[in-house]
């Protein structure tokens, strides 16, 4: 238990120094080594962890990534064997542009307990604790809304939907507007606005639409520690996706996929770090010697949520300036 709480602050640790690695890239217009930035430095803190970690959910397959790929062991080989999700940089181009939204994001769990979910997309809806077991993928928008604003008891036409802004969403685009719901599209980043639904005073009350699946798990494994809700579906693209669903235990790919199917324990940890400013969390900002920045912790099994603030010395903690300024 006490090793186990411990490990949440630890995870943040993890979240806030790919953070802070990657905001050095802000508005450089390269996303490659901002996310490598990211990347590089989550590593470098996993590594100091007692777990056994192993990735799930990670930067690619080992033959197309050079760190934090499926299957890489993660910590010093002590301690709970856990499956970790990460997404160390989540909107790369948003950090390439200086644009609001992208986070660094770390979720744990006990083996064989995250959806092991390839890199294809996901249609998702998510929604905050009001609305949670009531909204459905498949229901008709203008009734999932109705759901919304009579659990959160304001009117449609004061909720706000987050939308990806893609052609493929230009059907759900027209019925939210016909349906007289506020939207904000956003051109990356959907894991943050989803966990946003969760706090009433984020100003968003669902996200919507197709994403990245591994990104859906993420978001999954923190509305679960929230009390919120998403749902998803694959959607696999050619036989090879098919046959990778298969293999991942779905017989029907296109299956519908709760918050149990995503994440199916209670016993997990999540941490984000905001990179860029967000709903939900502010970004990073350096200072003279060093680098502030904004996480929120939580954990599964006790529901307890946490916003850390923190101020990080470089001077006295090199580790969280690994991207230095060599750049
Ligand atoms: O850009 P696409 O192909 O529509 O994919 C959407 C997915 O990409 C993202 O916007 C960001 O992904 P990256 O961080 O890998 O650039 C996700 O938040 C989202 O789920």
């Amino acid at each position: 238990m006490e090793m186990e709480r411990k490990l949440s602050l630890e995870f943040a640790r993890v979240t806030e120094a790919a953070a802070v690695a990657s905001a050095r890239w802000m508005g450089r217009g390269d996303k490659h080594k901002a996310d490598e930035a990211a990347t590089e430095a989550m590593r470098a803190v996993f590594d100091t962890l007692d777990i056994r970690g192993e990735v799930v959910i990670g930067e690619g397959e080992m033959d197309e990534a050079p760190m934090l790929y499926i299957g890489e062991k993660l910590g010093t080989g002590y301690g709970p064997a856990l499956d970790i999700a990460v997404d160390p940089l989540e909107g790369t181009n948003l950090v390439a542009k200086g644009l609001n939204g992208a986070i660094a994001v770390v979720a744990a769990a006990p083996k064989g307990c995250l959806l092991n979910a390839p890199d294809m997309y996901m249609e998702k809806i998510a929604v905050g604790p009001a609305a949670a077991g009531k909204i459905h993928l498949d229901a008709p928008v203008k009734d999932n809304l109705k759901i919304v604003a009579e659990s959160l008891n304001k009117s449609v036409s004061d909720l706000t939907v987050v939308i990806l802004d893609r052609p493929r969403h230009e059907k759900i685009v027209k019925e939210i507007r016909e349906a007289g719901a506020r939207i904000m599209l956003i051109s990356d980043g959907d894991v943050s606005p989803a966990i946003a639904c969760a706090f009433e005073d984020s100003g968003v009350d669902m996200m919507i639409g197709i994403g990245g699946a591994p990104e859906g798990v993420l978001a999954a494994a923190a509305l679960k520690c929230l009390g919120g809700e998403l749902m998803g579906r694959l959607v696999p693209e050619n036989d090879e996706q098919m046959e990778r669903c298969r293999k991942m235990g779905l017989s029907d790919p296109r299956q519908i996929l709760t918050l149990d199917d995503l994440v199916k324990s209670d016993d997990i940890f999540f941490a984000a770090t905001g990179i860029t400013n967000s709903n939900l969390l502010k970004g990073v900002r350096f200072t003279a010697n060093g680098a502030s920045t904004h996480t929120l912790v939580v954990r599964g099994k006790t529901g307890t949520i946490r916003f850390i603030e923190a101020l990080h010395r470089f001077d006295k903690k090199p580790l969280y300036n690994l991207a230095g300024l060599n750049v």
